[in-house]
Order: C-alpha cells, then structure tokens, then sequence
C-alpha cells in the first residue's frame, strides 16, 4: 500500500509551473524529496497536505484528505509556532486537547531525550531547539504520516543526527511513513529509502535510494572518446576544457558496452549539480 499517491499534480503560479508530478511513497518508508531552491518541493508538500489547491488527484493514507484522514497526518513546516510566548508544558495542555491519538507520555520522554526544557518561553529556544519541540509534539500526535519541509536546515551535526534517529525510529514497525524535503542529501542519504527529484516543476526520477546509486555514474573522458558514447546512457554532459563529464545511466550495461571506459561512483549532491548544471541531448 502507498502512503501517499500522486497523479497528474498541475499547480500553476504566475512564474511558476509544477508539471505532471506523479509518485508514489511506500507505507512504512521514508521519501526523500531533493532539488534546486525554487524547484518546487515546498508546493508539492502544501498540495499533498491541501493547503494549496492543485489540479490532478492526490491520495493520502488510501484516500483524499478529509478530517478523517487529517488526524493521521502531521507536517513540520517552516511556519511559526502557536505562540513564542508559550512554554512546552503549556503547548501539551493546548494540543493534548486538539488531537484525539496525543500521547503525553511520549510528548515528555520526547522533550526529556532532546533537553528541552519544558518551562522555557519558546522565544528564548534556538533554531535546533524549535525544530526538536516541533517535531516532538508532530510525532505525539501518533500520526501515520509525518510531512517534513527541511527540517534539518541550519542545525548542528548532532542535532541533525538526533532527528534522523527519532525518524528512522518512527518509521521501524512498517506502518508509519515519511515524506522529508532536504537540500542536506548527507542526511538523506543515511535514512531515505527513495529519492524523488525534481527540477523547475519537473519530476527527473523517484526512485529507490539504493538503485539510484547504483544505477547513475560519472564517466571522465576525453571530448573524442565521448563522442562515440551512445546519447541513450548520457542523462546530462559537460564539456570542459581538459575532458568531458557524463552522467550515465544503466552502469552495468554501459560497462559491458564501453569495457575501456572508467566511470565512478557519485553521490546525489553531484548528482543534482549535473542535473542543474549540465547539458541535455534533446
Ligand atoms: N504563494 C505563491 N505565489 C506565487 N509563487 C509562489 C508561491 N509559493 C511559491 N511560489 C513560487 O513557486 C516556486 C517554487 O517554490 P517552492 O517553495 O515550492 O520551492 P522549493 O523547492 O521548496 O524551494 P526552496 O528549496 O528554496 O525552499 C518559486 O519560484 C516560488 O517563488
């Protein structure tokens, strides 16, 4: 079953377009949602959650959103909280009363795990700290579906670490799933089971992390030997002054066919520098 199912998304602003996105995210996985600033990740996140309106058909959890559906669902955005002047004692009375499935228990072990205080105004909190209380109360909320919008941005190694852990932990009995944008790849490169990219409001793959790896290279070449590459493996080349660089994809048979040609390994933050830096064969 998916957790989420997209299909056909069409979201239009004046200078900007998300263009056929359809994807699907696995229950009990976490997705990792890469691309440029500006690509559109933010305006696929309010489209699933429904806080934009959208053209195309969109499931959550088996079906469209309602007030049913809402109560399994949470989201970290980049918004503010319900007040700065409340402390996290006073957040729990607020929210305890709010969602049916809270768990104060967890609520406290949460704040307790990650030192917040929980007689501290929140204006006082640091960035990390803000970004722990609201991922503490999404997750006490007992969701199945946890939508987060770069969460990770501007904290510490440790911190970051922390948060991937309670994910990797929220994700551990299958049922629950997760849809994490980032422009820290690091991160998701340790948690995500699949990555979708996209790039100026289009979808360029969303597929399983390790395939992904596996099946994208670099290739280093001369401008002459490049020349003889069929353009099927090539997704994106840049011709510099001393050698050519190509993203291939389909390693394994480019391997059999080029036995002569040396390729490499490359992560998804030089993966999405080709893709936006990089030429296209039309
Ligand atoms: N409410 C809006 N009205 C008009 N344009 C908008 C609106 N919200 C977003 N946009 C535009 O849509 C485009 C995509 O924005 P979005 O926030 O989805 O990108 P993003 O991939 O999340 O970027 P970043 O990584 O910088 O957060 C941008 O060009 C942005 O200016």
């Amino acid at each position: 079953m998916n957790a989420i199912e997209i299909k056909n998304l069409n979201k239009k602003y004046d200078n900007f377009e998300l263009k056929d996105i359809s994807l699907n995210v696995k229950k009990g996985s976490i997705m990792g949602l890469i691309g440029e600033n500006g690509a559109g990740k933010t305006t696929i996140l309010k489209c699933i959650l429904s806080i934009s309106k959208y053209d195309g058909e969109i499931l959550v959890l088996g079906e469209k959103i309602n007030i049913n559906t809402k109560e399994n669902i949470n989201a970290v955005l980049d918004d503010v909280f319900l007040s700065e002047y409340l402390n996290p004692y006073e957040i729990e009375s607020i929210l305890s009363g709010i969602y049916k499935n809270w768990d104060s228990n967890y609520y406290f072990e949460l704040l307790d795990k990650f030192k917040i205080n929980i007689k501290k105004d929140i204006k006082d909190f640091s960035k990390g700290m803000k970004v722990k209380l609201k991922i503490a109360t999404a997750l006490s909320s007992k969701p199945k579906l946890l939508i987060l919008d770069e969460p990770t941005a501007g904290l510490d190694p440790v911190v970051r670490d922390e948060i991937l852990d309670i994910l990797l932990e929220f994700v551990e009995d299958e049922e629950n799933s997760v849809l994490i944008s980032s422009h820290i790849t690091n991160d998701l490169e340790k948690i995500a089971d699949y990555i979708t990219f996209v790039e100026d409001g289009r979808l360029i793959f969303s597929e399983d992390k390790y395939e992904l790896l596996e099946n994208y290279a670099i290739l280093r070449t001369s401008e002459e030997d490049f020349k003889n590459v069929d353009r099927s493996f090539v997704e994106r080349y840049k011709i510099n002054k001393y050698n050519t660089e190509a993203l291939i994809t389909n390693v394994e048979k480019f391997k059999i066919k080029y036995p002569n040609l040396i390729v490499d390994k490359l992560d998804l933050d030089e993966m999405m520098v080709f893709y936006a830096k990089g030429n296209k064969y039309e």
